[in-house]
């Protein structure tokens, strides 16, 4: 898989519909368009057929657009000497404009979808619904799903869908009412929300985004917001060591320990903030834990903290440019202190002090996000803030959760806080409050670990530390946490992730001893 897999916009159904007519209106007719489309899901399936021997297309077609690209795709198979069957949830006549125009074309015979035997096909072509989804799918073609579904998981018959899988709602990733399990999605021009995003992205199988004629240059106009986390969106400000810079250019981060017996979780992080290349990172540690840290670290410094008191000693040297805290604090009173010590102003005028806040960092201010706005607006600096779902929950409450997806809360929440938000999970969302977004795609599930967290905090505080901008900040943190973990893969625990970052720098930059 290359690291680059898809285009970098991402849009919702309503984008795209836009971008097919503004491509139709520039002289692009919409049957050419399909016809393309069409093309494109036929090369993927014939891949597949390749490494089988069967040569049995079933091609299922719905009542708009998306039905009318499976009738294309069935007449170019039927040329390329497949044996297909089409099966239709609305009479073929009834249907309208290019999808009309389609399905005229095709002179074979058409079952009713719902009476059609699955059995007997090598490869079922999901061309029901696409991005004209509008409501839950119900009666007979939810039952015709679920039936296939249920088919596919029995046989192992191959489902391809069209676009995306139908049922899938492309701007939430959410299921309405019930959704096709495919192995396969070939969609258009450019990703949807919904292929990304879960419960969306566990039914897309292998994902392809195919070129079908339509311009970069509709972009212009639509000024997407969403954007694949990957490295095609953050590259070109990727931080790079220069030949003739020195540790302090690269930024001196701190990291908050906690107690005695809580100290793993910000050596985890201050490890990684080093690894993804911050040139100092100092570990602050209460006066009981300076035993407990001390023996632990080496490349990492060690000062004496305590409390808010000694956090703001140490940050009164302008130089310490960004502060992570959460990991191992414990939540309460303490640790609120800490935080407003955090997110207090530079000692000079001039300076930026950059905070990532985590774990109970965030949840010592559960149920007061406003007070906790009222002091990032203050802020020195960026501030990223990295909720899992129940921190995230805890913060926000209801406040956030305007919009069906996690896109939507993350953005919502993004506004509210005045900080960028990092929202965990498989499918990683990081927003901005100026309304970018980034999605990941690419999780690994071995990042289920303890500390891996932890691990990410401080990734993402190497990274500010080097002077990145923030948002692009936290989506490379996140992207190379997650690739991290995928290069270790199996028996993963957090200490691995930072170990593995120089394979993944590799990956990013190459040799950068080139430039000499
Ligand atoms: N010119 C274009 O706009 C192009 C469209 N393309 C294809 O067209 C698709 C979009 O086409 P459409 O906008 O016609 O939409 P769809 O084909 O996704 O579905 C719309 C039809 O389904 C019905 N419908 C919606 N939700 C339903 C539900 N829950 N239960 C029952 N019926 C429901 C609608 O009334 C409408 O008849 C894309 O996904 C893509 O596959 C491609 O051919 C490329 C060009
Ligand atoms: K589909």
């Amino acid at each position: 898989m290359p690291l680059d897999p898809f285009p970098t916009e991402i849009l919702t159904t309503e984008e795209m519909a836009r971008a097919d007519r503004l491509t139709i209106e520039s002289g692009l007719p919409g049957k050419e368009l399909m016809k393309n489309a069409a093309a494109a899901l036929v090369s993927v399936v014939t891949r597949m057929l390749q490494t089988s021997s069967g040569r049995r297309v079933l091609v299922l077609c719905g009542p708009g657009n998306n039905g009318g690209d499976g009738y294309v795709a069935a007449r170019l198979l039927r040329q390329a000497r497949m044996k297909l069957r089409v099966g239709a949830l609305t009479p073929p006549s009834n249907l309208r404009g290019d999808a009309l125009a389609a399905a005229a074309a095709w002179d074979g015979a058409v079952e009713p979808a719902e009476a059609c035997l699955l059995a007997n096909a090598d490869i079922v072509i999901d061309a029901l619904f696409g991005t004209g989804l509008a409501r839950d799918i119900e009666g007979k073609a939810a039952d015709l799903i679920r039936r296939l579904n249920q088919y596919r998981r029995e046989s192992g018959v191959r489902v391809v869908a069209v676009d995306i899988p139908s049922g899938i709602d492309g701007s939430s990733g959410a299921v309405r009412g019930v959704a096709v399990e495919a192995d396969a999605t070939v969609t258009f021009f450019r990703l949807k929300n919904g292929h990304l995003l879960l419960p969306g992205r566990l039914h897309c199988g292998e994902l392809t985004c195919a070129h079908i004629g339509i311009r970069s240059a509709v972009l212009g106009e639509i000024k997407p917001q969403t954007f694949v986390n990957a490295p095609g969106l953050w590259r070109n400000l990727l931080p790079l060591p220069r030949v003739d810079g020195h540790k302090y250019s690269r930024g001196h981060a701190v990291v908050v320990s906690g107690g005695f017996s809580f100290t793993g979780a910000a050596r985890l992080a201050a490890q990684a903030a080093l690894r993804t290349g911050a040139g100092l990172v100092t570990l602050a540690s209460p006066r009981d834990a300076m035993a407990a840290n001390a023996p632990a670290l080496t490349s990492v410094m060690l000062r004496e903290a305590e409390g808010a008191e000694g956090l703001a000693a140490l940050l009164s040297d302008a130089r310490k440019n960004v502060v992570a805290l959460g990991p191992g604090l414990g939540v309460g009173e303490a640790t609120r202190r800490l935080v407003e010590t955090a997110l207090e102003p530079a000692p000079e005028p001039d300076a930026k002090r950059a905070i990532v806040l985590d774990a109970d960092a965030l949840t010592s201010f559960a149920g007061e996000l406003e007070t906790l706005r009222r002091l990032i607006a203050k802020a020195p600096g960026a501030v990223v803030l990295t909720p899992h779902a129940g921190e995230f929950a805890r913060l926000f409450g209801d406040a956030a959760n305007d919009g069906p997806s996690k896109l939507d809360h993350a953005r919502n929440a993004a506004r509210l806080s005045g900080a960028i938000v990092l929202f965990k999970g498989p499918d990683t969302v990081v927003a901005s409050p100026d309304g970018r977004a980034s999605i990941l795609a690419a999780a690994s599930p071995w990042l289920a670990t303890a500390g891996s967290g932890d691990t990410l905090t401080g990734m993402i505080a190497g990274l500010l530390a080097q002077g990145m901008e923030p948002f692009a900040a936290a989506s490379c943190g996140a992207w190379m946490h997650a690739r991290a973990a995928t290069l270790f893969g199996p028996g993963l625990i957090a200490d691995d992730i930072a170990a593995t970052l120089p394979a993944v720098w590799r990956e990013l930059v190459g040799c950068l001893e080139a430039v000499l």
